[in-house]
């Protein structure tokens, strides 16, 4: 008869193999990607991996192609060569990239809201449930409500039209609609650019709150050193057409190993947020 648990002697409790940690599920992993545009070779062979139910901060200098890797994995872009595979689906042939878009696994926020102008905000929420699901048109808008309030947004926010927001308002409606068909995966494209310090913080805690509630994985790509300390579990710097470090910001901060790594986390702007977060 097998010996249960609780009859291990200590010395088999002594010997006994502790568990191994978790291993980390890779929801989104890129090998070898190239990618040229406008004469300018943007990608060389750059691989990553984003894990689930992490958020993953992209940082980079300007230009150096963090929204043209949002472009590569979620399918806008084509590259040269190389893998990108979500949820262990390959995201690079057109078959597969049907696929993915059927499964609704992701959801993204562009830099200015890329809001429909002529739309309402409910409407503009509406927008991938119509395109995506065949739901009755009152099932479609208490769920176009729900995300409004999911975001943070006022009701009455549903009727307006994206110019009688504020900045910080349309970037919500902006994540609302990204957030409508209960996306695994969010690619937010700078989300606190042009928001006051007090928006920022309250978006980047909103991400936070999103991130832990809905087990959301995030992709935020993001100059905001501030977004970085305060809801950044990982961080990937692209440079010189790869992704040059990974780690945690505290990892980035103690060994920078990159010339752009060490002025960006180790610089006299990045001092007082070290400071303030405690990594001094
Ligand atoms: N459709 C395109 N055609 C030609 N070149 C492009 C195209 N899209 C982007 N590029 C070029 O690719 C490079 C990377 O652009 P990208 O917008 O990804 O940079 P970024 O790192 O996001 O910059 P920033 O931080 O300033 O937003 C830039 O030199 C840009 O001019």
């Amino acid at each position: 008869m097998p010996m249960s648990q609780t009859e291990l002697t200590p010395d088999a409790e002594r010997t006994a193999p502790r568990a191994a940690p978790a291993p980390r599920d890779v929801v989104i992993r890129v090998r070898g990607l190239r990618k040229r545009l406008g004469g300018q070779q943007i990608f060389d062979g750059l691989n990553l991996d984003v894990y689930r139910g992490e958020i993953l901060g992209v940082v980079g200098g300007s230009g150096t192609g963090k929204s043209v890797l949002l472009r590569c994995i979620t399918g806008l872009l084509r590259p040269d060569a190389g893998e990108i595979s979500i949820f262990e689906t390959s995201a690079t042939g057109r078959k597969a990239k049907q696929q993915l878009a059927r499964t609704n696994c992701w959801g993204i926020l562009f830099q200015d809201g890329a809001l429909f102008s002529s739309l309402t905000v409910r409407e503009n929420i509406e927008v991938p449930m119509r395109e995506q699901l065949q739901l009755p048109r009152k099932v479609r808008r208490e769920l176009a409500m729900l995300k409004l309030a999911l975001v943070g947004l006022p009701a009455d926010a549903a009727n307006k039209y994206p110019s009688q927001l504020s900045g910080g308002m349309r970037k919500r409606a902006g994540l609302a609609r990204a957030l409508a068909l209960d996306p695994q995966i969010v690619f937010l494209d700078e989300p606190t650019s042009g928001l006051d310090p007090i928006g920022a913080e309250a978006f980047d805690q909103l991400i936070l709150s999103l991130q832990q509630t809905l087990g959301l994985t995030v992709f935020m790509i993001t100059h905001d050193l501030d977004s970085i300390f305060t809801a950044c579990d990982r961080v990937a710097v692209l440079a010189d057409r790869v992704i040059v470090r990974e780690g945690t910001p505290s990892e980035l901060v103690d060994d920078p190993g990159h010339p752009w790594v060490a002025e960006y986390f180790c610089g006299e702007r990045a001092r007082v947020h070290r400071s303030q977060e405690g990594y001094d």
